[in-house]
């Protein structure tokens, strides 16, 4: 396959997820990148942060949300058609956390049942990834997409017992 990306950006994604209520927290994107998009909360890395503390930052920041702690359970190389960049996206659950989400400039958080995420409305990989999550399991894919952001034109997907820090092209 030919090189899909010459560099890449580290970017993190976090689920609050309440295992007993069979709940995740989702956020309306109310500006930026995904605009529109429901999706979990996360953005880009500040200078001298790890993606760990970028995670845990970005959720207090865009829902008010305080994690107690994360779970790393996938990554993402996600490119675009037309674009050398890729987007690393590190994806987390977190199950204990402090605060009643609240709407902020960046998201309108709302909790969903497991069975009634609203999959059309979010990022077309999404469908693919979130439900091996919510079964428990880890994964590395990567999704290469035309630049209507939405269509995948390919992808490549595999179940991991533990998620690398870096994705390997
Ligand atoms: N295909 C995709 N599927 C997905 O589920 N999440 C994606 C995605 N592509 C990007 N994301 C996530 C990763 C990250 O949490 C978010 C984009 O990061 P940012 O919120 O930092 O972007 P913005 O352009 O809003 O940045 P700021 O304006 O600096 O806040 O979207």
């Amino acid at each position: 396959m030919p090189q899909l990306y010459t560099s890449k950006k580290p970017l993190t994604l976090v689920f609050p997820i309440d295992w007993e209520n069979k709940k995740i927290l989702l956020g309306m994107k109310k500006r930026g990148f995904g605009v529109n998009k429901i999706n979990g909360f996360g953005g880009k890395l500040e200078p001298g942060e790890t993606v760990e503390q970028a995670a845990y930052r970005e959720l207090l920041e865009e829902s008010m949300v305080e994690a107690q702690n994360m779970i790393k359970v996938g990554l993402n190389m996600f490119t675009f058609e037309g674009d050398s960049v890729g987007l690393e996206v590190h994806v987390y659950l977190t199950t204990d956390y402090r605060g009643e989400p609240q709407e902020t400039n960046e998201m309108r958080p709302e909790w969903y049942d497991f069975d009634k995420i609203p999959f059309e409305q979010m990022w077309t990989d999404d469908a693919y990834w979130l439900p091996k999550v919510l079964n428990h399991e880890k994964f590395v894919a990567q999704y290469h997409f035309a630049q209507d952001q939405t269509t995948i034109l390919s992808e490549t997907f595999n179940l991991v017992d533990t998620v690398p820090d870096d994705y390997e092209q």
